[in-house]
């Protein structure tokens, strides 16, 4: 069984919002419900951790009112970054594995949840296939530094799942570092513990700017609607 760490936590500066973009409308739904609702629906996580950002509680709360989530929830206040809201809704997990998924990713599907589950491998990431260049550059000088071989890169995605005590370790040994990781899958690679992938898919859209959000909707439309 499975605690679901759910982050909802970022305040969406990126997208140019008056509130958090979890929050926001999409097809006269928040943000966050998309998620929220395929993970109600797996029977095998029991527990969700969802935390919102300083200042929007009630907001979240009344999310969750609305739509009738019956799985748990557990609600956390969220850290400065991503990284210190994962190490702050870690003690507050009750199952000994966890999935980590972003609000952000409102077309997560049902199998991207099942997918993970059915893996036998402890730590297993949904990735995609990177479909353009990479370059590493300075970004003082603006100079290209090399060059990077794309069929050994992978654009990391959420959902993740992770044995609970080898994402405990990881964070310990991240905070004994000092480093911030953006996400989890890089982090627990680099405590020395095996994180595996499975194909994600590219329609596993994460909503960061204003052009996100008017594909997600455009993704999210009725099926029937006319195609481009
Ligand atoms: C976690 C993530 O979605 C992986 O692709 C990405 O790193 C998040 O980036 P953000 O800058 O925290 O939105």
């Amino acid at each position: 069984m499975y605690s679901l760490i759910l982050l909802n936590g970022g305040i969406g500066e990126r997208v140019g919002a008056h509130q958090p973009k979890q929050l926001l409308k999409l097809r006269g739904i928040p943000i966050l419900v998309y998620a929220l609702v395929q993970a109600d629906r797996i029977d095998q996580i029991t527990q969700i951790v969802l935390n919102y950002p300083s200042g929007w509680r009630d907001a979240v709360e009344e999310v969750l009112d609305d739509y009738a989530i019956g799985t748990p929830v557990t609600l956390v206040e969220a850290g400065d970054s991503r990284h210190a809201s994962v190490a702050a809704m870690l003690p507050h997990c009750t199952e000994t594995d966890v999935i980590l998924h972003e609000a952000a990713r409102p077309l997560v599907t049902r199998e991207d949840f099942e997918g993970l589950i059915a893996d036998e491998r402890p730590n297993v990431a949904l990735m995609s296939p990177i479909p353009f260049t990479v370059a590493p550059v300075d970004p003082e000088t603006h100079e290209v530094t090399g060059s990077l071989d794309r069929s050994r890169l992978r654009n990391v995605q959420l959902p993740q799942k992770f044995a609970l005590a080898d994402l405990v370790a990881a964070h310990e040994i991240a905070a004994r570092s000092g480093r911030i990781y953006t996400e989890d899958a890089t982090l627990v690679a680099d405590s020395g513990r095996p994180v595996h992938f499975i194909e994600g898919s590219d329609m596993n859209l994460k909503v960061t700017t204003p052009t996100d959000l008017r594909m997600a909707a455009f993704l999210l439309r009725p099926q029937g609607d006319a195609d481009v």
